[in-house]
């Protein structure tokens, strides 16, 4: 017998309550045990071919489909829902791409059944006070093609576009992506069902498996059934499927639009990894805190093979550098970034830097020259300035030089070594062979990786096919420069996938976030990264743009909208107030405090990885965004464009954590960005 369970059963599993949610579960282990026993009490549904009913309790009953040796966990609920819903359903192959879906039962209104079920309204039922019908022009093979049921193409052809949405719950997850692309302006040929190969098994189909598992024992079975929430630990999209189990023979790189789910293709690569028991797996971050969640998912995932868990470290790439290197060499002493700025206005006591700022050669010394490792002017003069088109004339470098060579001589008197230099060390540790405790780096937010972090991966690696995967969005870049990954040795050309489907934001507010940012945006070395044909798996209110004529009229107005989401039954943990900089916390607070002091205020930078179900984003002012101090600071030197971007990709990184609700706001003029947001 072999037992599977629908991501329909899991949903329905995870809207009951605690106490209902164990009876369901004891009884799906005594059906995994057992599935003869009369205990079960399993009966035929009469109306429903193939779906059978077992009793629960005296209310609710799970709904299974039966065939040969097959049973699948199709549904549960109570007593008369859940008979309904199995008489409105047949599981069986697409006729065209051969994956194996649950397909509604059309029903004509003459059958009398009741309007709010889920099932293709009588064609034409739309026409009363509806819009053009979007998919009307569409053929029956372009809709087969995609993965629509026979049975649904009139009714998706007389769809009117209002009621896109509904349409697209009651059809297969292949053939709504591939209607709301396009009828928001995509191809439909991008979307195009690859078919089974002849005689397959029509559950092992990429489409099939984004809904249906097999279970794996009653460990896999309880781990499932314990996070019924969490979709992602097993329903992947075949996308992302693909990504996590592709051979890439070489470093890879996954990417895509904010919540089109790169963390958990990250989080599923480094277990299927760590399958193999030679190997020890890195799966890491940037930020401590991004760390500890995907430390929090990753025990999810591996609830049920402990073994495995073992095999599998995570860790921010700052903690981990941190660890081997004290390991090799002992604890190191690390320069703050204080010291570094007191360093350089010492030297500018002493007469060094020229005209420059203490700003600029601050920067300087961080984007530059301790990013790549510098010790001599001769290689600064020659080092790629990527995202700085400026060149130093040969005075200003001199004088820029003084100051960067007093700091290393400060530094060494010291015994303080920078974060790039650590790296640096390690690096060169590794080329002459020494052994690391990982042997793969699964590497989420790759975009934010630094110079010296990308140059010591590369050298990690190695020349291990696999050792290497990336997750990341170019346009998410907040913390550095751009630079070539390829110079330092990281070579994904030909080894990149872009997911496409964002689970995490409404569509609504997607379409107006991706709207800050090109709808390509390319790398240092050509790499291509798309947002076209990017589509939300459900809708939601327009996001609200308002300026204010002073910050006081805005904070009245932030307090006013969070109190409206607290009466909608948004608690407050579920919420948050975003700002650009420490300097616009106080008006986040006096505007969150009109509705509840619980609600989060966070900054843009530590946005990152978040989700809410409402935020607002607030104080985005004309001298707020891009921040005038960042622009001051590199002054003329610097390729102010790529520094904007950097500014840009903040105001997009803070509009994507809202799920449902987004409030972007600021005093007029407002911040040059809000423009973009706008545009049609
Ligand atoms: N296959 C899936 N099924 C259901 N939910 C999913 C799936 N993949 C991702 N998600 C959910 O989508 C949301 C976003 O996922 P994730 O954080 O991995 O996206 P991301 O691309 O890393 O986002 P960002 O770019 O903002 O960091 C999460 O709530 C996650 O659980």
């Amino acid at each position: 017998m072999t037992l599977l369970y629908a991501s329909t059963f899991t949903d329905a599993l995870a809207r009951l309550s605690n106490q209902e949610q164990k009876q369901v579960k004891l009884t799906a282990f005594d059906l995994q045990l057992d599935p003869t026993s009369k205990g079960l009490q399993m009966h035929r549904i009469d109306k429903a071919e193939g779906f059978w009913s077992i009793r629960v309790n005296l209310d609710l009953r799970i709904i299974l489909h039966k065939a040969g040796e097959r049973i699948l966990l199709a549904y549960v609920d109570h007593h008369d829902a859940a008979y309904r819903w199995a008489e409105r359903k047949r599981l069986i192959p697409h006729e065209r791409t051969g994956a194996m879906q649950f397909v509604e039962v059309p029903v004509t209104p003459a059958e009398g059944v009741p309007a709010e079920t889920a099932q293709p309204p009588a064609p034409g039922a739309s026409e009363a006070g509806a819009g053009h019908p979007p998919f009307r022009a569409l053929s029956d093979d372009q809709l087969l093609d995609v993965g629509v049921p026979r049975a649904w193409l009139e009714t998706v052809r007389e769809t009117a576009e209002q009621e896109i949405d509904a349409l697209c719950e009651d059809l297969p997850a292949e053939a709504a992506e591939a209607l709301l692309d396009f009828a928001t302006g995509g191809r439909l040929e991008d979307h195009i069902v690859e078919p089974a190969a002849p005689g397959s098994d029509p559950f092992a189909h990429p489409d099939a498996q984004r809904r249906f598992r097999v279970v794996e024992g009653v460990e896999e079975l309880k781990a499932a059934l314990d996070a019924p929430f969490e979709k992602w630990a097993v329903f992947l999209h075949p996308l992302q499927r693909a990504s996590v189990e592709r051979a890439w023979r070489g470093p890879a790189r996954i990417s895509g639009s904010a919540g089109t789910g790169k963390t958990i293709v990250a989080l599923h690569r480094a277990v299927r990894l760590a399958e193999d028991e030679a190997a020890r797996v890195l799966l890491t971050t940037f930020s401590k805190r991004l760390a500890e969640n995907m430390a929090a998912k990753a025990e999810l995932l591996t609830a049920a093979h402990p073994d495995l868990r073992a095999r599998l470290q995570v860790r921010a790439i700052d903690q981990a550098a941190y660890e081997l290197f004290a390991a090799q060499f002992g604890q190191p002493n690390l320069a703050k970034p204080a010291q570094l700025r007191a360093a350089i206005a010492a030297a500018q006591k002493e007469g060094l830097g020229g005209e420059h700022s203490a700003e600029f050669l601050f920067e300087e010394w961080e984007e530059v020259v301790d990013a790549w490792g510098l010790q001599e002017e001769k290689a600064y003069a020659g080092v790629p300035r990527i995202g700085r088109k400026l060149r130093l004339g040969p005075k200003q470098r001199a004088s820029a030089w003084a100051v960067f060579a007093f700091l290393r001589d400060w530094l060494a008197a010291r015994k303080l070594i920078t974060r790039a230099d650590l790296y640096g060390r390690l690096t060169t540790a590794v080329k002459a062979g020494l052994a690391l405790p990982y042997t793969h780096f699964v590497v989420d937010e790759a975009q934010d990786l630094s110079v010296a972090q990308a140059r010591f991966l590369a050298a990690a690696g190695g020349k291990r096919e696999e050792a290497l995967f990336f997750t990341g969005d170019l346009g998410q870049r907040i913390f550095h420069l751009p630079f070539s990954w390829l110079k330092l040795g990281l070579d994904i050309r030909g080894r990149a996938q872009v997911l496409k489907v964002c689970y995490r934001t409404s569509h609504q507010i997607r379409s107006a976030a991706d709207r800050l940012l090109a709808p390509e945006i390319a790398d240092q070395d050509g790499t291509v990264e798309s947002r076209r044909g990017t589509v939300s798996v459900f809708e939601g209110p327009e996001p609200e743009l308002v300026l204010h004529n002073d910050p006081e009229a805005e904070t009245a107005a932030v307090g006013a909208w969070l109190n409206a989401r607290l009466a909608e039954g948004v608690a407050p943990a579920e919420m948050a107030v975003i700002v650009r900089a420490p300097g616009q916390i106080p008006r986040a607070r006096a505007a969150a405090k009109q509705a509840s002091r619980d609600i989060p205020l966070i900054l843009m930078h530590d946005a990152k990885g978040l989700e809410y179900r409402a935020c607002a984003v607030m104080a985005v002012d004309e001298d707020v965004l891009p921040d005038p101090d960042r622009l001051e600071a590199v002054g003329d030197l610097a390729d102010l464009e790529a520094l904007q971007e950097t500014e840009r990709h903040l105001l997009y990184v803070a509009c994507t954590r809202a799920r449902d609700r987004l409030l972007i706001s600021g005093v007029e003029p407002g911040s040059e960005f809000l423009d973009d947001l706008q545009a049609r």
